[in-house]
């Protein structure tokens, strides 16, 4: 099967001239072509698996009475479709890797060459984007496109997250399950169970209220959300039913015999379905790549959608203003989905309780999340009201563009000014040059950053927060444990507490520290619909890493150039006694229990890829609310934002009477009343 020598040799070769890369390009052409056939032949019989896997009823488009299947696992029809593309990408550099002898880390490099035999496989050549009036425009498109007038598709949604590193994977493209000396890892569900055990209540964070948390999630649905693989007409796939042995994309997950919780129930696996593999933006050949189908940039697409067609349902096309649904007793809530497509758990059958649509499809959670969501939603239409009050010759379109303008910088100063300093601490915040300013513009824009995710930092390192995760969400005068609460929408609803009550105990309650302790709702009971039932939140992060060839957490650690034991070292004797070489262990595992930086709350590390990261989404972002240009807001406008807290943004969107002036923050913050609380000056906006 393999090439000659002379074609093998060619392409180790560093350097080529022209006339030899010539070469080179006809040579992959050919194999290409040849394989193809076999490729979809290939492609097809999976496909009928597939559907028979759908006819058993195994795989179903509607999972909402089985156990255990979030609303991160439903995928758009868009990924789907590039996933197609990526499938076919995947296969042509297997069958070229191994004509060539190409070994798996060599990949990158040995075959970036564009061929135009693949352009009609490239999804990111189709529809390129006009960008003739992004230039001057002062509004972000709806999808990111055009932000950086070089690279247009930079940041766009549907795109494929990027890497600090390459990747690790075993077998060019099968998950990281192997030791590089060729041993098994341990089972993530055991690193859970072993090291991921549950957080106490004497494991609060001192300073950080709950709110912090949710803050974070909300910040992360912005920017983040991967592509999970589905079966046949996008149903979504259950591994487990087909014991172990099903294969790509299943990568369900082992359950130790004798584990601590889920043996008692009998049960031997949890389901996990490998995340759709996407071409590269430039759809050269290469490593696996992993498709984000949010805006990658902080721009509110959690409020308003991440494509046009999303953005659209969410409008009402009057005054600039958003959807709003709700019963008689509650207003101002986010729109109903009354087609369910979330797959929510809703407890009873009153029509009026239903779950929620927005911008990004995990709004319903849990109550939390729905609450953060419902009050920017309102701040949007408030903010759209005060603009019209004042131009009464605004189109609902400069409304909605200007409102949604507003919010996003607003985002964007929280994300800053408010947030970051409390995970990072000052060191990070001023080596990455996150501070927002106290007045003029930055001049830092930056049009060669690329402010797209990174696969370490959303398969691994933003995921942190989970570890900040309580038990239980506070509400009126007692609490309310997740599990019974994950997809419910219910005290949403509820007329004597609902969004007010949930918001307040966010402020009122702490997180959890920092550490390798989650909650049992999260290890034991995550989307739960039936004892014993429910998913593992740590061991799903863990699998995800690997199912995304991110490297280990020593590769990161050294790439970060962090020296020495930055662990408690009991922490970590118990994580390296559960792998049989230190530098195979995780990196989400070792990441979250890194003893946290001075004036943080998470480890060097961590610190070292949440701040790039938060870099890149800042001097990488035309849009960024403190730039100047054709795109940016007035110095006094920007006064204006600088105004802004979370707190304010509660104050005005709920009937909430005195909050922590700093609502990210426990003690120490004095308290800010409601009524004191001045609108935004709509007139620096006439
Ligand atoms: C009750 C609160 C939360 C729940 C129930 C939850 C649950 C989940 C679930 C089920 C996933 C998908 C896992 C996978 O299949 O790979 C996920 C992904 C993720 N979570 Fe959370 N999470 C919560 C809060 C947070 C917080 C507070 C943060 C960060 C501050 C966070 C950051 C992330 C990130 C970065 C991902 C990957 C997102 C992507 O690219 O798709 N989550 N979470
Ligand atoms: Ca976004």
């Amino acid at each position: 099967k393999q090439r000659p020598i002379e074609d093998i040799k060619l392409f180790q070769k560093v350097t080529v001239t022209p006339a030899e890369q010539k070469k080179k390009d006809d040579i992959l052409t050919e194999i290409m072509s040849q394989s193809l056939p076999d490729i979809e032949a290939a492609i097809r019989e999976a496909e009928a698996k597939d559907k028979s896997f759908f006819d058993q009823g195994i795989d179903r488009l509607n999972m909402r009475n089985t156990t255990a299947f979030g609303p991160h696992m439903i995928t758009k029809q868009r990924a789907i479709d590039i996933g197609a593309f990526g499938q076919r990408f995947g296969r042509l550099t297997k069958s070229a890797a191994e004509m060539l002898n190409i070994s798996a880390q060599n990949i990158d490099q040995q075959l970036s060459s564009q061929i135009s035999f693949l352009n009609p496989f490239c999804p990111f050549l189709f529809n390129r984007p006009d960008c003739s009036q992004a230039a001057t425009s002062r509004y972000r498109t709806i999808d990111g496109t055009c932000n950086n007038l070089n690279k247009t598709l930079w940041g766009q949604s549907f795109t494929p997250f990027e890497r600090m590193l390459p990747a690790v994977y075993d077998n060019v493209d099968q998950p990281r399950e192997r030791s590089t000396s060729g041993v098994l890892l341990p089972l993530a569900r055991k690193i859970s169970s072993q090291f991921h055990q549950s957080s106490l209540l004497s494991n609060l964070m001192p300073d950080l209220s709950h709110m912090a948390m949710e803050f974070g999630q909300f910040l992360s649905h912005d920017i983040q959300r991967n592509a999970l693989s589905t079966g046949y007409l996008g149903s979504t796939i259950d591994c487990c039913s087909f014991g172990l042995q099903r294969g790509d994309p299943c990568f369900p997950m082992e359950i130790p015999t004798d584990d601590p919780y889920y043996s008692q129930f009998g049960r031997t696996c949890m389901n996990f379905v490998r995340a759709i593999s996407t071409p590269k933006l430039d759809c050269t050949l290469g490593q696996r790549q992993q498709l984000n189908q949010n805006t990658h940039y902080i721009d509110g697409s959690q409020i308003y959608g991440s494509d046009a067609q999303t953005s659209y349902s969410l409008r009402e096309f009057v005054g600039g203003k958003l959807q709003t649904g709700g019963d008689p007793n509650i207003q101002n809530m986010l729109p109903k989905d009354p087609f369910n497509r979330n797959n929510c758990n809703l407890p009873n059958n009153d029509p009026n309780v239903q779950c929620f649509r927005a911008g990004d499809d995990r709004v319903n959670q849990q109550p939390a999340l729905i609450s953060l969501h419902t009050i920017f939603m309102r701040e949007h239409n408030r903010i759209a009201a005060g603009l019209a009050a004042l131009n009464s010759n605004w189109s609902d379109q400069m409304l909605y563009d200007e409102a949604r303008k507003i919010v996003g910088a607003m985002l964007q100063h929280i994300t800053y000014n408010e947030y970051l300093p409390e995970i990072l601490g000052q060191a990070a915040m001023n080596a990455y040059g996150l501070k927002s300013l106290s007045k003029g513009y930055f001049n830092g824009y930056d049009n060669t950053l690329n402010a797209a995710i990174k696969n370490e930092f959303s398969a691994a390192a933003f995921r942190f927060g989970h570890s900040m995760i309580h038990d239980s969400l506070k509400y009126n005068n007692g609490a309310q444990t997740l599990k019974d609460v994950f997809l419910n929408p219910a005290t949403v609803y509820d007329t004597a507490g609902g969004i007010d009550s949930i918001t307040k105990g966010l402020t009122d309650s702490y997180s959890q520290k920092v550490d390798e302790r989650l909650s049992d709702q999260l290890t034991k009971h995550l989307f739960e619909r039936q004892p014993g039932f429910g998913d593992d939140l740590a061991a799903t992060n863990i699998q995800r890493g690997r199912d995304h060839g991110i490297p280990s957490y020593q590769q990161m650690k050294d790439a970060c150039n962090v020296k020495g034991l930055v662990h408690d070292q009991t922490v970590w004797t118990a994580l390296s006694a559960l792998y049989q070489n230190a530098s195979d262990i995780d990196l989400f595992s070792a990441g979250v229990s890194e003893t946290p930086v001075a004036g943080g709350k998470i480890g060097p590390t961590f610190a070292c890829i949440i701040g790039k990261q938060f870099e890149a989404l800042k001097k990488g972002d035309r849009y960024f609310y403190e730039n100047a240009g054709s795109q940016a807001f007035t110095l006094t406008q920007l006064d204006e934002i600088r105004q802004t807290t979370l707190a304010k943004v509660i104050c005005r969107n709920t009937g909430i009477a005195n909050i922590p002036s700093r609502a990210l923050v426990k003690n120490g913050t004095p308290m800010l009343k409601c009524s004191d609380v001045s609108d935004v000056a709509f007139n620096k906006w006439l």
